[in-house]
């Protein structure tokens, strides 16, 4: 199992429950607006330390976001095989990655 994966079913664990001193739990608590906070101001965080190329710093705030974006499809009830298998449509394992890019944004 991927680490994406073992976090994922970390963070759903987490859900159901009350956890001394869990950050996620208290993501949970404090409900969807915070949980979409933390997504932006992580994502800016991204922009940042990539625009300063720092690509340590990146590295660390590509997985605070990663880990926040967790939280996010779990609190959505978002499955995360959903999103690897349309990254494996796009890839062109399933899918035509020429149709996906296709598609006219002004439409
Ligand atoms: N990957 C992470 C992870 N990345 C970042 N963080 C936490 O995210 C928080 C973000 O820090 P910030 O400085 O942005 O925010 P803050 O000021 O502390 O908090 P806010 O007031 O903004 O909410 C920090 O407390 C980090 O510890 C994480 N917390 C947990 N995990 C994973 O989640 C699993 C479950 O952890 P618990 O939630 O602690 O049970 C762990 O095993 C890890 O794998």
């Amino acid at each position: 199992m991927d680490i994406l994966q073992q976090l994922y079913e970390t963070v759903l664990e987490r859900k159901g429950e009350k956890r001394e001193g869990s950050y996620t739990c208290y993501l949970f608590e404090q409900g969807t607006d915070k949980i979409l906070k933390k997504c932006g101001e992580e994502c800016s965080e991204v922009i940042i330390a990539a625009k300063n190329g720092k690509n340590e710093e990146t590295v660390l705030e590509i997985s605070d976001l990663l880990y926040h974006l967790t939280v996010l499809m779990v609190n959505e009830g978002i499955d995360l095989k959903d999103v690897e298998a349309e990254l494996d449509r796009r890839h062109g394992k399933t899918g035509n990655l020429k149709t996906f890019h296709k598609v006219d944004k002004n439409t």
